[in-house]
C-alpha cells in the first residue's frame, strides 16, 4: 500500500516547474518519460524494501531466544562486528567458570559485566575468593589503555575466573550465556564511564548505558529462573541537586552531563523491567571510586602520572576560587557494598517473561560521607610521590562537572550493613603502591 501511495505521489508531482505547456505531441513524450521512470523506481522500491525487510528478518532483536537453527543462527553473521564465534571449548570454558566451589555458602552463580574493569575486576575477584560461580563478559574497549583491561584480565583468568569477550549488545552472545549457564546473579558493571567525554563521544554512552542496558534486562527476564540483578549507577544522578549530603530521596531528575542522564534513565529503566517482569533490582550509587587497578582517565589517576613526569597539571574550581569537592570512595569499601547488595537481595519473580508477584527494586548511595577538595587530593599525592606538582588553575568549565559530591549512607548502613572504612590518604597509599609497582615493572605507561 505504501508503494502505491509513493507511486501516485510521483505521478502527481509536476513535470516541471514555472508556466510551461507542453503541446500534445510532447505531453505524450512526457507521459511515457514518466510512465519509464515510473516503473524504474518501482522496481527500485521494491528492491529497497524487501532488503529492508530481510535484514529485519534477520536481526537478532526479531530472532525468537533459544530456538537453535533459526533466525537468531543466522542473525549473527549479519552483526559481525559484535558477534563472538561461540565454539564449544568457548562453552567449556565458560561452564567452567560458573561452577560453585565447595567453600561457597551462598552457591552463587554470578555473570559479571565489564569484568575487565576496575569495579568489575575487584568484585569478580572477592566473588571468585568466597567459592562462588563467576563469569566475565567485556568488550575491552579503547575507551581506555587495553593493556590495562588485559592485565586485569590475566589476574582474573589466574583465580579462576573465564572473562567473554564480547559486548552486552550482541544478543545472541547473552543468550548463549544464559542457555550455557543458570545465572542466580547478575553483577552489571559494564558501561561507558567518565562524566566529561560525554561531550566527545555522546552515543557511546546511548549504546552502553542505555541501549545495552535493555538488551541484557531483555535477556534477564525471559531467562527462566530470572537472575536477580545488580547494577552500577552514580553519585552524578544528583546532578545541580544542592541539598547535602545526597539522600536516595533527594532530587535526580536534574542531571548536569549526559553521563549522569544515561544513568538516570537507566534507573527508569529497570523500575520499568522490575514492575513489568519481576526482575529484582538493586542500583548503587557509586561516588567516584579509586584505587590499585583503577580507571587512567581519573584525575587521582591522571594526576599521578602527570606529577611523577613532571608535566602541569589542571586543577578545577569554582567561583571566587572555591574548591571544587568529591566523596572519593575506596575500592574495597566498594565491594563490600556491590556483595552485601547481592547477598540481601531477594529473587525476582517472574518467570519466562511473565511477573509472578512484586518485585524488589532498590537504589543505594555507596560513598564515603566525606567530600574532600581535589586541591588536597593532590597536595596528598604530592607527598605521597614526594614531588611538587606544576598546578595550574582554570575555572570548573561547563562540561557537565559538578561543584561537589557528598553522600548520605543512612540506607545503605542499614540495609546493606555498608561501612565505609579507608579515608584518602590511606587508600592512595594503596593506589600509590600499585601504579609505581605496575607501571615500572612495566616500564610503559598508559
Ligand atoms: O561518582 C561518579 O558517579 C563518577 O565519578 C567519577 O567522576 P568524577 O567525580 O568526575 O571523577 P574524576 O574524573 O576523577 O574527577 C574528580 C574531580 O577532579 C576534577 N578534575 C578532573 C580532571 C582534571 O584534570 N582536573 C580536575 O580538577 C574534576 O572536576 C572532579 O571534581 C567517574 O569518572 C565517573 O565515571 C562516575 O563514576
Amino acid at each position: 500500500m505504501s508503494q502505491i501511495k509513493m507511486l501516485s505521489h510521483v505521478d502527481d508531482f509536476p513535470s516541471s516547474p514555472g508556466k510551461f505547456k507542453p503541446d500534445k505531441s510532447l505531453a505524450y513524450i512526457h507521459r511515457l518519460r514518466i510512465q519509464s521512470s515510473t516503473s524504474k523506481l518501482t522496481v527500485y522500491l521494491t528492491v529497497i524494501l524487501s532488503l529492508i525487510l530481510f535484514m529485519f528478518y534477520l536481526s537478532p532483536q526479531s530472532s525468537s531466544r533459544g530456538v537453535p537453527g533459526t533466525r537468531r543462527a543466522l542473525g549473527s553473521s549479519l552483526y559481525s562486528s559484535l558477534a563472538v564465534s561461540w565454539t564449544g571449548e568457548l562453552e567449556r570454558r565458560v561452564r567452567n567458570s560458573a561452577q560453585v566451589k565447595s567453600n561457597s555458602e551462598t552457591r552463587h552463580v554470578v555473570l559479571v559485566t565489564g569484568a575487565a574493569g576496575f569495579v568489575g575486576s575487584h568484585v569478580s575477584l572477592a566473588l571468585k575468593r568466597r567459592g562462588d560461580g563467576v563469569v566475565g563478559l567485556d568488550n575491552y574497549n579503547h575507551y581506555y589503555d587495553v593493556n590495562l583491561k588485559k592485565s586485569r584480565q590475566k589476574l582474573l583468568e589466574k583465580a579462576g575466573v573465564f572473562v567473554v569477550n564480547g559486548d552486552l549488545n550482541d544478543k545472541d552472545l547473552l543468550d548463549k550465556l544464559f542457555d550455557a549457564v543458570v545465572f542466580t546473579h547478575v553483577m552489571h558493571l559494564a558501561a561507558q564511564a567518565g562524566v566529561r567525554y560525554a561531550m566527545q563521544n555522546p552515543s557511546s554512552y546511548i549504546n552502553s548505558n542505555v541501549a545495552g542496558l535493555v538488551n541484557l534486562l531483555e535477556v534477564c527476564k525471559s531467562a527462566n529462573p530470572q537472575p536477580v540483578i545488580v547494577w552500577a549507577s552514580s553519585s552524578s544522578v544528583y546532578g545541580l541537586n544542592s541539598k547535602v549530603p545526597f539522600s536516595e530521596k533527594d532530587r535526580s531528575d536534574q542531571p548536569a552531563s549526559l553521563y549522569a542522564a544515561t544513568k538516570k534513565a537507566g534507573e527508569a529503566i529497570t523500575h520499568s523491567y522490575n514492575h513489568i517482569y519481576g526482575l529484582s533490582i538493586t542500583g548503587l550509587r557509586f561516588f567516584t571510586v579509586y584505587g590499585p587497578w583503577g580507571r587512567p582517565d581519573m584525575a587521582y589517576f591522571v594526576f599521578t602520572k602527570d606529577i611523577l613526569r613532571r608535566k602541569e597539571i589542571t586543577i578545577y574550581e569554582g567561583a571566587d576560587h572555591s574548591s571544587v569537592a568529591r566523596d572519593f570512595t575506596y575500592i574495597d569499601d566498594v565491594v563490600k557494598g556491590c556483595i552485601s547488595a547481592l547477598d540481601t537481595s531477594k529473587k525476582s519473580t517472574g518467570s519466562g517473561g511473565k511477573k509472578r508477584g512484586p518485585a524488589q527494586f532498590r537504589i543505594y548511595n555507596l560513598g564515603n560521607t566525606s567530600p574532600v577538595p581535589v586541591t588536597k587530593l593532590v597536595s596528598i599525592l604530592e607527598k605521597l610521590l614526594k614531588t611538587n606538582a606544576k598546578k595550574k588553575l582554570l575555572p570548573l568549565p561547563r562540561n557537565g562537572d559538578v561543584k561537589f559530591t557528598h553522600a548520605n549512607i543512612t540506607l545503605a548502613a542499614k540495609e546493606l550493613g555498608y561501612q565505609p572504612t579507608t579515608d584518602l590518604e590511606t587508600g592512595l597509599k594503596k593506589f600509590v603502591k600499585w601504579y609505581i609497582g605496575h607501571y615500572q615493572e612495566k616500564k610503559s605507561s598508559w
